[in-house]
């Protein structure tokens, strides 16, 4: 703040450039000592109420016992505290899960806010250029909330004024290796809100048994797997198609055998049918007893296969034309599930151009109709690129398993999916630890999530089609 006098006042005035026609004096505004003393203690006080209300059991771990042994002494505080870790390791005993969404996670929050998070910060906002170092002065995000679950920290951060998710999804490499942990994903919650997920440990990294056949008929989402908070991965196969995306040897059969074994009681109903395409002559051989006479391996049979479900399509189509517009599977109406593995054996690498036009057009028609009226396709397939599969934007959901390449993720999820998170190309090759391994986008949510798909073993394959052919 800068006053402009007149020349002829200069000589009161103490410049460094005593000869100046014009001297510029600042205008000095001095703040009282008890306005600054105020703010000061309101910020403390501001700053102690939030953190004892975002991590009341560290606060009270820390300080009652301190109080305790001011108040009557140490010997006194510890025979008054001595019951309390008794009653907290009986209660680990007796339920070790609630005592740790009560206690445990409540503690390690606190402890990897201070010890992890706000203690690299700083350097890390700095080094990855998330935050700015302005004339002597640092203008970082503002670090939130820190949350722990039995397989990961979430942090909420509110990003600086001008910043866009892409300038934190391009640096999850610096936020994981920064933060110590192996991947870091990014979901936004409000406008300018983030919540970052670190993993602290791979809660998928063993191989999950074939699931139990479910005790009722069931076509609505099936449970294939589990995700990776430990919940259940139900796949919706009714009113959608899925695409499975992998390199070889990624696991593509153990999301087909899953549902295929998740629907095995609404297949013994009659409530659904599933006919298959096995180009390869490996995958689906197995199990033929279970597609009765819905099962192709030619290419020739294969085309023949596809058009028959058109025809099925169109036939339903011309039926429920102004009556519904909806399918509820019915044993005169089931739901009909076309799984076809390696979809670009029939169309990419097919040599005849005819097969190649009429598995194509059935395809996409199946693709673009059949959802309305009980159709669906399930098709894996190894290179998602778009001259392998030219429909493959026609599938709404997509699971994309183990890649070859980090360009192929957003091949398959849509565009943004690896920058938030969906690392599906450094998926371990190894198949006990990456087989079954993916990521899922839903056609409701833009978030990439990770789930693991049971593996059926080829016992499990046989026994699934004994039942079915004693069934029938
Ligand atoms: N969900 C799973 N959990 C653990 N291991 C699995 C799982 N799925 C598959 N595997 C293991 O990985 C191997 C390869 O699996 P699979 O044949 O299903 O892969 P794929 O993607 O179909 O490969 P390809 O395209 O070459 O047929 C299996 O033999 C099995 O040992």
């Amino acid at each position: 703040m800068f006053r402009r006098l007149p020349g002829d006042e200069a000589r009161n005035l103490v410049s460094t450039t005593p000869d100046t026609a014009v001297v510029f004096r600042p205008a000095v505004v001095t703040t009282p000592a008890i306005v600054t003393i105020v703010i000061l203690a309101g910020r403390l006080l501001a700053g102690l109420v939030r953190t004892v209300w975002r991590h009341p059991i560290a606060i009270g771990v820390l300080v009652v016992p301190s109080v305790l042994c001011w108040l009557y002494g140490w010997q006194t505080a510890l025979l008054l505290i001595a019951p309390l870790p008794t009653g907290l390791a009986a209660w680990a005993v007796v339920d070790r899960g609630s005592c740790a969404r009560w206690v445990g996670r409540r503690l390690l929050a606190w402890w990897r806010l201070i010890f992890v998070y706000r203690r690299h910060w700083q350097p890390v906002m700095i080094v990855s250029g998330l935050g700015r170092h302005l004339r002597g002065r640092d203008y970082l995000p503002r670090l939130g909330k820190v949350t722990c679950n039995a397989w990961a920290d979430t942090v909420t951060v509110r990003m600086l004024d001008g910043q866009a998710v892409k300038d934190w999804a391009d640096r999850i490499d610096h936020l994981a290796h920064g933060f110590g942990a192996p991947s870091c994903r990014i979901q936004v919650i409000k406008a300018g809100r983030l919540v970052l997920t670190f993993p602290r440990r791979d809660p998928l990294a063993t191989p999950i048994p074939a699931l139990p056949v479910p005790a009722v008929a069931t076509v609505g989402p099936v449970e294939i797997g589990r995700q990776e908070d430990g919940s259940p991965w139900l796949l919706k196969i009714l009113g959608t198609h899925v695409l499975v995306a992998g390199a070889t040897g990624a696991g593509k059969g153990s999301i087909i055998w899953s549902t295929i074994r998740a629907l095995l009681p609404a297949l013994r109903a009659g409530l659904v049918e599933i006919w298959a395409l096995d180009p390869k002559l490996m995958e689906l051989s197995f199990g033929r007893a279970l597609f009765g006479p819905h099962y192709a391996a030619t290419p020739e049979e294969c085309a023949n296969l596809l058009e028959q479900a058109v025809k099925k399509m169109q036939e339903r189509a011309a039926r429920f034309g102004g009556v519904q517009r909806s399918h509820t599977p019915t044993v005169e109406d089931p739901f009909v599930l076309v799984v076809v593995d390696e979809v670009a054996f029939l169309t990419a690498y097919q040599a005849d151009k005819d097969l190649k036009r009429r598995v194509s057009a059935a395809l996409a028609t199946l693709t673009t109709q059949g959802r309305a009226v009980g159709v669906g396709v399930l098709a894996a397939l190894q290179d998602p690129r778009k001259e392998v599969m030219t429909i493959r934007n026609l599938f709404p959901d997509k699971i994309a398993l183990r890649l070859d390449e980090s360009e192929q993720v957003d091949m398959v999820l849509g565009d943004g999916a690896r920058d938030r998170g969906a690392l599906a190309d450094r998926i371990s090759p190894n198949p006990g630890k990456g087989a079954g391994v993916g990521y899922v986008r839903l056609e409701t949510s833009p978030d990439p999530v990770r789930v693991r798909a049971a593996y059926v073993s080829d016992t499990d394959i046989r026994a699934m089609a004994a039942q079915i052919g004693e069934a029938r």
